[in-house]
């Protein structure tokens, strides 16, 4: 039986299930449970800590694991990362007060506080700067207010936490996150954890292209499939009106709209946009 192993808590959590769910597999209702079965996929789920699962997939002890790109690189636990999952996205920045022009130089011989003691050593280490790194759990953005540091180096989503705690992020970005799936670095995925990847994949395809359907005239077809490109090639079928076709391709849902205004402008008609609920390319 695969063992795969789900966020229980925080950002990752819900999406991570939902996402499971929406490719096929059994999870857990209720939100105290650690583990649970999916007979019918042969595959038991186990909900661990986020920043836990690089361990035990590292470790050997469990086959694959969702988490996110950054908790990874911090548990150096020798991970291989096999799919972007779309979700989670953040970046890893250094930050401290607003008002003083800082740079990852002025960080030498102050304290620095994070979660992600590693990641920050590595770096600082790349930068040639040597700093005081304190290592909190979480709410790292309130330790420089309670003095136990003089800059933070923090996950970032909206940015809204910063502007809270009168911070700006600066230096390069440390780590570009977002949740992954990961397996043990020095192994090949045997064919059962592969196709967990390879559902999942489907889900994430599907949930950044949408189907584009339109009718074209037979003249502006080479300049329609131009805009339309699809996967591999647009699909192209005949009309009982033998001067328009029609066409079908996958496009990128955030360039959905433009794309469609452009088809729009060509000449084409009925152009109709569709959700994909999954699929195999
Ligand atoms: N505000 C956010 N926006 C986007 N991704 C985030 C955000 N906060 C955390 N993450 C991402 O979620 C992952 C896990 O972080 P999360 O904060 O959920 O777990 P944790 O800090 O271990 O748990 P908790 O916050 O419950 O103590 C990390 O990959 C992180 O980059
Ligand atoms: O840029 P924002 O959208 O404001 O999000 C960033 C915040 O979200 C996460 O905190 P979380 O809620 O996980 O709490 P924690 O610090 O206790 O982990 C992260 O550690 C930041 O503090
Ligand atoms: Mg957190």
């Amino acid at each position: 039986m695969l063992r795969v192993a789900v966020p229980n808590k925080g950002t990752l959590s819900e999406p991570a299930t939902e996402m499971l769910r929406e490719a096929g597999y059994r999870q857990r209702t209720e939100s105290r449970d650690l583990t649970i079965i999916d007979v019918a996929n042969d595959i038991e789920f186990f909900f661990l800590r986020p920043k836990d699962i690089a361990i035990y997939v590292g470790s050997g002890e469990l086959d694959l694991g969702i988490t996110g790109r950054d908790l990874a690189a911090e548990s150096e636990a020798g991970v291989r990362e096999e799919l972007g999952l779309g979700f989670g996205y953040s970046t890893f920045r250094y930050a401290a007060p607003a008002g003083d022009p800082w740079d990852v130089s002025k960080l030498q011989g102050i304290r620095v506080a994070t979660a992600y003691p590693r990641l920050v050593q590595q770096d600082l280490a790349a930068q040639g700067v040597t700093a005081e790194v304190i290592r909190l759990d979480g709410a790292v953005e309130i330790s420089i207010q309670l003095g136990v540091a003089d800059a933070i180096a923090d996950v970032v989503g909206s940015g809204r936490t910063l502007r809270q705690h009168g911070l700006v992020a600066f230096g390069p970005t440390i780590c570009d996150s977002e949740a992954v799936v990961i397996a043990r670095a020095d192994t090949v995925l045997s064919k059962d954890s592969q196709q967990v990847v390879n559902r999942l994949q489907g889900v994430v395809f599907a949930q950044q292209y949408l189907m584009l359907d339109y009718d074209c005239p037979r003249s502006l077809l080479e300049q329609a499939t131009a805009i339309t490109p699809g996967l591999e090639s647009p699909t192209v079928a005949p009309l009982a009106d033998p001067d328009w076709v029609a066409v079908r391709a996958m496009v990128l849902r955030k360039v959905s709209n433009p794309v469609m205004d452009k088809l729009h402008d060509l000449g084409a008609k009925a152009i109709l946009a569709s959700d994909i609920r999954s699929c195999r390319l």
